[in-house]
């Protein structure tokens, strides 16, 4: 079974890339050693093939050290260029940098649609938002700076308070949002002052060298590094030295433990990690049921549920349960299938080779204990396509119940008291968001109460989702490490340090006329700055 359609032509890749370079210490260099090949399981052909799309530079532990070598030179313990630089002049490296990059958005976009097989619409926001994430940091940042700008003391006490980088940051990002959420990590790690060695996912790394020039041309040299190669071979030698300040990273909870345990001084690390959730949704009988399908379909299935804040288990009620399934599988059914090209293409190819394989066990581990897949396509396989599976009854023994699929399958569970789906999200290992579907607010407003003491975010009949960009974005438990918006970012990515000074006449003339000079990070007496 094979929906082949042929490949526009203006979404087709001219040649294969051959992007031999990477960025240490200033320097795009040119890679002679081993290349890793990039794939898409898009087939360009009729009969399934694989995409030979490019190569990257498969680096060793050599230039790991390099990088590492190169970031922490340019922050020299704080006394380099970069961390001392004035606030403006940040700011322009910044502004130079996103300018360079909106002049990319073509071939980053068609090679979000080819690398991770995102589609067309979510592929042009996700550039589109990160271009704005980057400005809208640049405008936060600015405004700090604005505040910084009068005083007072507090019991004869005056403190000028700054804000401040913290060193050296390893930024490794995910393949569901190559550009965007690593980016989210970089931008604010490097406005702040910090110097940082990126290292880009599995899937979705091709996309980045179009922006290395960007880099190179923007930021002084060993600001920033970027490095292509396996994460065994570059991230934990880099971490071993323990000259790691912050480990940013946003993927999986194993990989973050494995290089944590690392660091041979992994208590002084800084943590900002973005890690799995299991995030549920929970229909009340008195809910709008044509709603709560729209939005769960949207919120499971958006990327084919390959999102940290997709929906990944449904708790409805027992009284409703039937038309919701009803509506809910004969939706899950009406979406269409496609390229991330094709028009309307809703679900799309998966980009990890073996994701239908493990989503297929999950279903054969929830069918053998019991459950159905309620949808007539649920689990249909073509190519590295996998039809979504609705399934149900889930109980707790189930695979599907536990595990963060990651992909499109959707467990349901019926409840008739809601301790129960609160019972189990308080069992859980994560904590990020809620759906809540329900209009009765006698009913809404005490579970709300609970409901924000387990998780970050209650979205109330919404699905879950981690922008507009303004809000935090975190999690409880295993979920998260540190606040992400683009207003927290800068503060995860800096310390609050402070000038303090007894009140008498010398020290105020002193203060006040420092208060007037440019400095390298921002002077407030704001202590929440
Ligand atoms: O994978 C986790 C992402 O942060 C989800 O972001 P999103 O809710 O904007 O799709």
């Amino acid at each position: 079974m094979s929906n082949f359609i042929p490949i526009p032509k203006e979404f087709e890749l001219d040649s294969p890339i051959q992007a031999n370079q990477y960025l240490i210490d200033g320097k795009l260099i040119e890679w002679k050693g081993k290349m890793a090949e990039v794939n898409s399981s898009i087939s360009s052909t009729k009969e399934y093939k694989p995409t030979y799309l490019g190569s990257v530079p498969e680096l060793e532990e050599e230039q790991a050290q390099e990088s590492l070598k190169a970031a922490l030179k340019a922050y020299d313990q704080g006394k380099g260029k970069w961390p001392t630089m004035r606030v403006e002049e940040r700011i322009h490296c910044m502004e130079k940098f996103v300018k360079a990059m909106e002049t990319k958005r073509d071939i980053v976009v068609k090679l979000i649609m080819w690398e991770i097989g995102k589609n067309l619409p979510d592929a042009e926001k996700e550039f589109d938002r990160t271009v704005k994430y980057v400005y809208d940091t640049i405008e936060d940042y600015k405004q700090m700076d604005r505040n910084a700008a009068k005083f007072e003391k507090h019991d004869g006490v005056y403190a000028h308070i700054r804000r401040g980088p913290l060193g050296v940051v390893l930024c490794l990002g995910p393949y569901n949002y190559p550009l965007n959420e690593t980016f989210a990590l970089l931008i604010p790690a490097l406005i702040m002052g910090n110097t940082a060695i990126f290292k880009p996912a599995k899937f979705g790394v091709l996309l980045i060298t179009p922006l290395l020039e960007a880099f190179q041309e923007s930021f002084p040299k060993g600001v920033v590094n970027i490095i292509f190669g396996r994460g065994r071979v570059l991230a934990s030698p880099i971490m071993k030295t323990g000259h790691v300040d912050v480990l940013a990273l946003i993927g999986n909870s194993k990989s973050a433990n494995a290089l944590i345990n690392q660091h041979p001084k992994s208590n002084r690390l800084r943590l900002i990690l973005g890690l799995e959730a299991k995030n549920p949704a929970i229909i009340l009988p008195h809910a709008d049921l044509d709603l709560a399908v729209k939005e769960c379909i949207s919120g499971s299935l958006s990327f084919n549920g390959q999102r940290c804040t997709a929906l990944k288990i449904i708790y409805v009620h027992e009284d409703i349960k039937e038309e919701f399934l009803e509506n809910f599988t004969a939706a899950v059914d009406a979406q269409k299938f496609g390229n991330p090209w094709d028009d309307g293409a809703f679900l799309t190819p998966l980009p990890e080779p073996d994701k239908p394989a493990y989503i297929q066990a999950l279903i054969d581990d929830a069918e053998a204990k019991g459950a159905k897949i309620l949808n007539k396509k649920g689990g249909q396989h073509f190519d590295n396509y996998i039809w979504p599976a609705v399934m149900y009854p889930v109980t707790k023994d189930m695979r599907v119940y536990e595990e963060e699929q990651f992909g499109p399958i959707i467990p349901v569970v019926y409840f008739t008291d809601i301790n129960e789906p609160l019972d189990d999200m308080a069992d859980s290992n994560y904590g990020q968001q809620v759906s809540l579907f329900g209009k009765d607010v006698e009913v809404l407003s005490p579970l709300i109460d609970t409901l924000v003491n387990l998780v970050c975010r209650v979205n109330l009949n919404s699905s879950c989702q981690r922008g507009p960009d303004v809000y935090p974005f975190t999690g409880r438990k295993d979920s998260a490490k540190s606040t992400l918006s683009v207003h927290d970012a800068l503060r995860s990515f800096s310390i609050r340090t402070f000038v303090a000074s007894k009140d008498n006449p010398e020290n105020v003339k002193i203060l006040e006329e420092l208060l007037q000079h440019k400095q390298s990070s921002f002077i407030s007496t704001d202590y929440i700055l």
